[in-house]
Parts: structure tokens; sequence; C-alpha cells
């Protein structure tokens, strides 16, 4: 019962968008260190027997005011028209001002500064490019020494000169080598983003070899086999029927023999366009092998599959292809058409359609021959 009330919260929170959730993930952790840093601060001042006063309160109003401010910019979407969203480098800023500022509050404890100044930084460390570390570092470095030096002036019994310089010293070995590692993240960060970038270029790559035919660009033998197999594993569950037709261009070794294989490239390719082009676009058109080619014509019975591989076969006939020779080609299909039979095995139909197509070739070309079941 618990979860989704916290599931339900977590939305009203976070959001849904999952980009969101984790720019407001890591900024309700920064809320979640402001709001331990507040009471920390208030012991600190309570520790040097000061009654709280206007700046503490000015202090503790601005850095949760800010806090929330920051939030509110990232959940309502306000943010989005930046560059960098998630707000990293205002928040890291906006922090290190307020750390600086309690600093400059809490006397004996003001040591607490330093660790809360590096969790700080470290927010910054898996987002921010090198040029803005570098530049947050000598901000917090220069904030951090002008606060120091004033104090030296305001409170010299709790601020002497001598621990302020020593802080000071602390700091200016501690920044740079802070900020020389975010840049050093922020270089692996790129590198590996870029690897990850190649690598889904050459997956995708891989992929369209896997499935696709050089030549034509259409389905492989390999993928319209997968394809058929979904389609009967379909056809069995709701139990509407497919068909599958077997396709062979006619006299094709003539056009290679007269005309060159270039010619007879081109000639494929023209009529992997064509057959695209007047099928529907849930039919598929795949590269058998050779100058053979199937279509799988999903969840579609006999009368309706013969009426789209007719427009096929004329959309074909129809065709003129330019060859480099000057000559204008032409070119014709035999087809061999069957329906899916309940419970037979795939190669049962792919071998029907075969003779189907051989029956075609025998009773002229350029032509369909059919079979229902
Ligand atoms: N240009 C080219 N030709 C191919 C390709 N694949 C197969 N062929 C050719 O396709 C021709 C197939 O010829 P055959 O099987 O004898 O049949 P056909 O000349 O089409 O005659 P029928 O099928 O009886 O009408 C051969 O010349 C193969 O070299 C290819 O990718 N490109």
């Amino acid at each position: 019962m618990a979860t989704p009330l916290f599931r339900r919260l977590g939305d009203v929170w976070l959001g849904t968008d999952r980009l969101q959730r984790l720019r407001l993930r890591q900024t309700s952790l920064a809320m979640a260190l402001m709001a331990f840093c507040v009471p920390m601060l208030h012991y600190a001042v309570g520790v040097a027997h000061i009654q709280p006063g206007w700046p503490l309160w000015t202090w503790t109003a601005l850095s949760l005011g800010g806090m929330v401010a920051l939030y509110a910019a990232i959940r309502s979407g306000w943010s989005r028209r930046f560059a960098d969203p998630s707000l990293t480098a205002v928040q890291i800023a906006f922090a290190i001002t307020s750390a600086a500022t309690g600093y400059a509050q809490a006397g004996l404890l003001r040591g607490g500064a330093f660790p809360v100044l590096t969790l700080i930084l470290m927010f910054g460390m898996f987002q921010l490019r090198a040029r803005s570390a570098y530049a947050l570092c000598a901000y917090a470095l220069a904030l951090f020494g002008a606060v120091m030096v004033s104090m030296t002036r305001l409170q010299p019994q709790i601020y002497t000169v001598e621990a302020e310089l020593g802080h000071f010293l602390m700091l200016a070995i501690m920044l740079p080598a802070v900020a020389a590692l975010t840049a050093k993240l922020s270089r692996i960060r790129h590198r590996l983003a870029a690897q990850r970038e190649e690598l889904e270029r050459a997956l995708a790559q891989l992929s369209a070899i896997a499935t696709r035919d050089d030549l034509t660009g259409l389905p492989n033998r390999r993928q319209v086999s997968a394809l058929m197999e979904q389609e009967l594993q379909r056809s069995l569950r709701h139990g509407h029927g497919f068909c599958i037709a077997l396709l062979d261009l006619d006299h094709f070794k003539r056009v290679n023999d007269q005309h060159g294989h270039a010619a007879g490239d081109a000639v494929l390719r023209a009529f992997a366009r064509a057959g695209q082009a007047a099928l529907r676009a849930t039919d598929v058109i795949a590269r058998w092998g050779g100058e053979e080619f199937l279509v799988l014509l999903p969840d579609t019975a006999m009368p309706l599959a013969l009426v789209g591989l007719e427009r096929l076969r004329q959309h074909t006939a129809a065709l003129r292809i330019d060859t480099e020779d000057g000559a204008q080609l032409s070119v014709t299909v035999s087809i061999g058409l069957t329906e899916h039979r309940r419970d037979e095995a795939l190669s049962d139909t792919v071998e029907r359609a075969d003779q189907l197509l051989y029956q075609a070739k025998a009773e002229g070309r350029d032509r369909i021959c059919a079979s229902d079941a």
C-alpha cells in the first residue's frame, strides 16, 4: 500500500520525465545538504554564545529560499531554455556563496565549511565542463579569500590573521586540485560519450548489414524468414491467415548477358522500388536470393493478396529502366502465390509458392499462379 503512495509522492516531487527526474534528484540532494547546514550553522553560532541575529536569519532565509527557487526553476521546466537545464553551475555558485557567508558567521566551528565546500564541488565533478570547474573554483577561492580578509578585520579575536592565512592556503591547494580532477573527469566523460556514439553507429550498421540486402536495400532472406516466423506465431494466436508469394524476374539472364551486370543490378533496384510502391505498407517484399523475391502479406486472405500482387505485376511490366549503354529495358515478373495453411510448416508454404512460380514460368511467364490453401 505504501509503495504506490510513495511513488505518487515521488511523481509529484520529481515529475515523470526521466531527464527531469534525474535533474531534480540531484537538486533534492543539494536541498537536503542545505537543510543539514542550516541547523549546523545555528549550532555553531550557539557555541559562540551569540544570540542569533538578523545576519543569521537572513542567511537562513536566503539559503533555503534560493534552493527552493532553484528547485522551482527546474521543476517548472523554466530552466529548459538554458544549455544546461540542471543549472549545475548556478546551483554550485549559489552553494559556494552560501558556504562562504556561513563561514563568516560560524566562528570557532568555521572549519566545517571546508568539507561542505568539497561536497558542493563534488556535485559538479560529474557534470561540469573543465572551464566551468576552473571558473567556479576561482570564484570560491576569491570569495572565501575576501570573507577571510573581512573577518580578520571585523572579528580579529576569532578570525586571527594566522588562522585565516592557514585556511586560505589550504583552499589555495585544494581548489585547483578539485578543478583539475573535474577537468579530467569531464574529458573522460566526453571520450566515453564519443565512444558510445561510435558504438551505436557501428551497431546500427551491423544490424543493417545483418538484415538488409546490400544491392536493393530490401530485407534479406534471414530477416524475412524471421518476419514470417513472427507472422506465423501471430496467426496461430489470433487465428487470421497470411499469404506468401515467390517472385522471379523473367529472362533476367538475358539482361546481364546483353547489357552487363551493372544493368542487371539497376533492374533489380528498380524492381525493388516498384515492388515496395505497389504493395501496402504492412506487406513486406524481401530479396530471397539472386533475382528471386519473396512477398509476405500479413493478415491477408487470398482474393485480396491477389489484387496486391497483380498491381505489382503490372507496375513491373510498366517499368522502363535506362542503362548506361543508352538502352531502355523493360522487365516482367512471374509470381507463385499461396495462403498459409493452418498448422503447416512455413517451409511447406514456401515450397508450394515455389511450385506455383514454376507453373507460372511454364505457362508463359509474366503472370501469377495462385492457390488458396
Ligand atoms: N546483375 C545481377 N544479376 C544477378 C544477381 N543475382 C543473380 N543474378 C543473375 O540472375 C540470372 C538468373 O538467371 P536464370 O536463373 O537462368 O533465369 P532467368 O534468365 O531469369 O530466366 P527465367 O527465370 O527462366 O525467366 C543469372 O544470370 C544470375 O547471374 C545480381 O545480384 N545482380
